[in-house]
């Protein structure tokens, strides 16, 4: 029963602090990433994605993004490897986006925004009982985050635009069953990896990030139907498009980004 935030004028993310005052704090996401500060490890191992039993559920329009949920009482699902001492279980996926000629990714590289930004998000079942209590701990979420850059369309990402059209009001859910997004990810696993945060409220500490530093490339035709969906719930007067639900880069404050590669 959160406090009610958007991506507007007087809710948008200038305003979280208010009703959040951890959007200020010392661990927040995104950040601006610059490669040439991020320290190579080659400690590092490589991610391991582990999704070929994957059990999609759902697609639903939350107010805020469009999610796609998975099954996650078992590891049929996980990711491991890099930063992470545990597998951590693929719970849901959501995108991040902008307008029409604009950009919404939500981290940034030297600066540089992209149309979109695909974040799949884990958690730790080992260390915790459920989802809600590892989000609220310091090593209790694995996002993984994929850029999204214009170009030729993404002949997966179709069935996920293809389906935009059942979930585009707020309060929207359908079917979703047999999606591996295992189709989404770029040709190479390089990533930086730091400690950060949700970056929507409750905008908890909770999230060890790892960006893949090659994005996938989608046509601005596919992005034109993310951006048919809406912030607004069907019984609402105002219609409202959803578009620019990113958050803009946070300050490090003195964290290392670490880069799997040179
Ligand atoms: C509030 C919130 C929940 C979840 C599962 C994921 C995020 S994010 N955008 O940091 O990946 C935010
Ligand atoms: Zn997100």
């Amino acid at each position: 029963t959160g406090h009610k935030w958007g991506y507007g004028e007087e809710d948008g993310p200038s305003a979280w602090h208010k009703s959040y005052p951890i959007a200020q704090g010392a661990r927040q996401s995104p950040i601006n990433i610059v490669p040439e500060e991020a320290v190579y490890d080659s400690r590092l191992p490589a991610i391991s994605l582990s999704y070929d039993n994957c059990t999609s559920l759902t697609i639903s329009n939350n107010g805020h993004s469009v999610v796609v949920e998975f099954e996650d009482m078992d590891d049929r699902s996980v990711i491991q490897g890099g930063p992470l001492e545990d597998a951590y279980r693929l719970k849901q996926f959501h995108f991040h986006w902008g307008g029409k000629n604009c950009d919404g990714s939500e981290h940034t590289v030297r600066g540089k925004t992209y149309v979109s930004e695909l974040h799949l998000v884990h958690w730790n079942a080992v260390r915790y009982r459920t989802f809600g209590e590892a989000a609220a701990a310091p090593d209790g979420l694995a996002v993984l985050s994929i850029f999204l850059e214009k170009g030729d369309e993404h002949a997966d990402l179709h069935t996920i635009t293809d389906a935009l059209y059942m979930v585009k009001f707020k309060g929207s859910i359908a079917n979703f069953k047999g999606f591996n997004p295992k189709c989404l990810l770029p040709p190479s696993l390089r990533f930086w990896t730091y400690p950060g945060s949700l970056t929507t409220p409750p905008l908890y500490e909770s999230v060890i990030w790892i960006v893949l530093a090659e994005p996938i490339r989608v046509s601005d035709k596919q992005m034109g139907k993310f951006r048919m969906l809406l912030f607004n719930a069907e019984e609402e007067e105002q219609t409202k498009r959803m578009e620019n639900n990113f958050r803009p880069p946070q300050p490090l404050k003195g964290r290392t980004v670490r880069a799997s590669f040179k």
